[in-house]
C-alpha cells in the first residue's frame, strides 16, 4: 500500500494530468540523478500553488523559520549561532556593536537590534536579564515575534517574577517562551551528549512553542513542553539545583551503611562483650567499617544494573520500546550513573581500609574481626595485604558474584560472612 503523501500527490498532478515529477513544469530532474530535481527560489514559490507537498507532516507542523534571529553576541549567543548555522539556518545576530564581529561564527549577520528583530520571527534573547529594558524601545518590531527567553539567575528568588515573566510584560506584543536554559555555551559548542539533549520549553502560545520545539528537534535536542509561562521559574531554577539526581543515591548509601554498622555492631561487637566479655570496640572505625564498604558497594552496583533489566524486560512484555516507564522506573534508570559512581566510591573505601589493616596490626598484632576458623590465612605483612587487597577489589568488585565466592576462603579476614 502505498504512503497517502504519493496517493494525495499523484491525484493532485494526475488532475492536472501531469505526471508527478518529471512531466511537472516545476521539476527538472538533475542529469544524472532521476527522481531529484531541482527549482529555482521563483519556480518553488509556483509550485506551492500547483503541486501537493510531498511532506505528511507540513498540515501539521508549521514550517521552520528560515532566518534566526540571536540577541547578545556574548558566549551563549556565539554558541548557539553556531548550532542554528550548522543545522541550516540563516542567523542574524542583533547586538549593541555590529562591527566587532570577527569572534562570531561565520556566516552569521550582525545588525543592530532593531533591524535584527524585524529580519526574523524566531528571536533568541542571550542576554542578561538586568539589561532586558533595552527592549522596550524595540516594542514595535518585536510585535507577534517569538521571543525565546533564555536567562538564569544567580540564585533562586532572586526576582520577584520569573525572567520570562518580566520579559513578557517589557513586551506585551510579543510571545515568550522560555526554555533552552538548561543547555550550557560549552555543550552548545561541542554537540549535546545524551545525558543534556532535554531542554525544557513553557510559554503561553502553543503555536510559538511549536516554532520552538521545530528548531530544538533541528537542532538534534528534544524539547518537552512544560506547560504555561507561570512554570519559568521553575525552568529557571533547574541548573541552580545540586545534584538533583544524587539525593535518592545518597539516602540508599546512607540507609544501607547505617543498618549493616548497626547488624555488624551488635552481632560481632556487642554480641562478643555480652556473651564472652570481650572487649572489641576498638575494631569498630576500621575493621567493622571495612565490613560495611563492600557490602553497601556491591549492593550499590546491582541497584545500578536491576533498573536496565527490569526495564527490558517490561519492553520485552509490552512488545515495544516506544512507551514510556513507568515513573518510578524512569526516575530509577535516571539514577543508574550516581548508583555506579558510589558503588565505585565504597569499592575504593574498601581497598583503602584494607591497606589500613596491615599498618594497624604491625603495632597492635594480626586483627579479625570476624572469629578465625581452623585453616583459615591470616596476612601480617603489608604485601601480603595489598596483593590481597587488589585480588579482593577486582575478584569482589569487577568479576561476576560466583568467581567471588570461590575466593571467599581466603578472603576471609576482612570480607563480610555473608560473602563467604
Ligand atoms: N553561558 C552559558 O553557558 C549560559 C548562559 N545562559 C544565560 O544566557 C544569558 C547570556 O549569557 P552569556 O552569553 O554567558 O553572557 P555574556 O556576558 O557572555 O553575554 C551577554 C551578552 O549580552 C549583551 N549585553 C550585555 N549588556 C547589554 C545591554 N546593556 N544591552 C543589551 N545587550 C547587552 C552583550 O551582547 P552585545 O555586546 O552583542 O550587545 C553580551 O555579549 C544569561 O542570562 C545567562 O544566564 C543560560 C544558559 C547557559
Ligand atoms: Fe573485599
Amino acid at each position: 500500500m502505498e504512503p497517502f503523501w504519493t496517493i494525495r500527490a499523484l491525484q493532485a498532478c494526475r488532475k492536472k494530468a501531469q505526471p508527478p515529477f518529471q512531466g511537472c513544469p516545476v521539476h527538472r530532474e538533475i542529469p544524472g540523478n532521476p527522481g531529484i530535481s531541482c527549482m529555482t527560489g521563483q519556480e518553488r514559490s509556483e509550485e506551492k500553488s500547483e503541486c501537493v507537498s510531498l511532506s505528511p507532516m507540513r498540515e501539521t507542523v508549521p514550517a521552520l523559520p528560515e532566518r534566526v534571529c540571536v540577541f547578545g553576541t556574548g558566549d551563549l549567543g556565539r554558541s548557539l549561532g553556531l548550532r542554528l548555522l550548522q543545522a541550516g539556518y540563516s542567523v542574524v545576530f542583533g547586538s549593541r556593536r555590529t562591527h566587532s564581529s570577527s569572534r562570531l561564527p561565520h556566516g552569521a549577520q550582525v545588525l543592530g537590534h532593531a533591524a535584527a528583530a524585524q529580519s526574523a520571527h524566531l528571536i533568541f534573547i542571550a542576554v542578561q536579564r538586568e539589561h532586558y529594558d533595552f527592549l522596550v524601545p524595540l516594542a514595535n518590531q518585536l510585535k507577534g515575534k517569538v521571543l525565546v527567553d533564555l536567562s538564569n539567575n544567580l540564585r533562586k528568588n532572586q526576582y520577584p517574577e520569573a525572567n520570562a515573566e518580566y520579559l513578557q510584560s517589557l513586551v506585551p506584543g510579543a510571545e515568550v517562551v522560555k526554555g533552552f536554559n538548561t543547555l550550557s555555551a560549552w555543550s552548545l559548542q561541542n554537540g549535546p551528549s545524551d545525558a543534556n539533549r532535554q531542554v525544557y520549553i513553557c510559554g503561553e502560545s502553543v503555536e510559538a512553542k511549536q516554532v520552538v520545539i521545530a528548531v530544538a528537534s533541528k537542532l538534534g535536542l528534544s524539547a518537552l513542553d512544560r506547560g504555561f509561562l507561570s512554570v519559568a521559574r521553575e525552568l529557571e531554577d533547574f541548573p541552580l539545583q545540586l545534584f538533583p539526581q544524587w539525593r535518592l543515591p545518597l539516602r540508599i548509601a546512607i540507609g544501607l551503611s547505617a543498618a549493616f554498622f548497626f547488624y555488624l555492631l551488635i552481632r560481632y561487637v556487642i554480641y562478643a562483650y555480652v556473651t564472652q566479655g570481650d572487649d572489641i570496640s576498638f575494631r569498630i572505625m576500621v575493621s567493622l567499617a571495612n565490613q560495611v564498604c563492600p557490602i553497601v558497594s556491591l549492593i550499590m552496583l546491582s541497584l545500578c544494573y536491576l533498573p536496565g533489566v527490569l526495564a527490558s524486560i517490561l519492553q520485552l512484555y509490552r512488545g515495544t520500546k516506544y512507551r514510556r516507564f513507568p515513573n518510578w522506573l524512569d526516575h530509577w534508570m535516571l539514577c543508574r550513573k550516581q548508583l555506579g559512581l558510589l558503588s565505585l566510591g565504597f569499592a575504593f573505601l574498601h581497598v583503602l581500609y584494607t591497606l589500613i589493616i596491615p599498618i594497624r596490626s604491625e603495632r597492635t598484632g594480626p586483627q579479625c574481626l570476624i572469629p578465625q576458623r581452623p585453616g583459615m590465612t591470616t596476612p601480617t605483612c603489608p604485601w601480603e595485604f595489598w596483593d590481597l587487597a587488589c585480588t579482593s577489589y577486582w575478584e569482589s568488585h569487577l568479576f561476576p558474584p560466583s568467581v567471588t565466592f570461590s575466593a571467599g576462603g581466603s578472603l576471609a579476614s576482612y570480607s563480610p560472612s555473608w560473602v563467604t
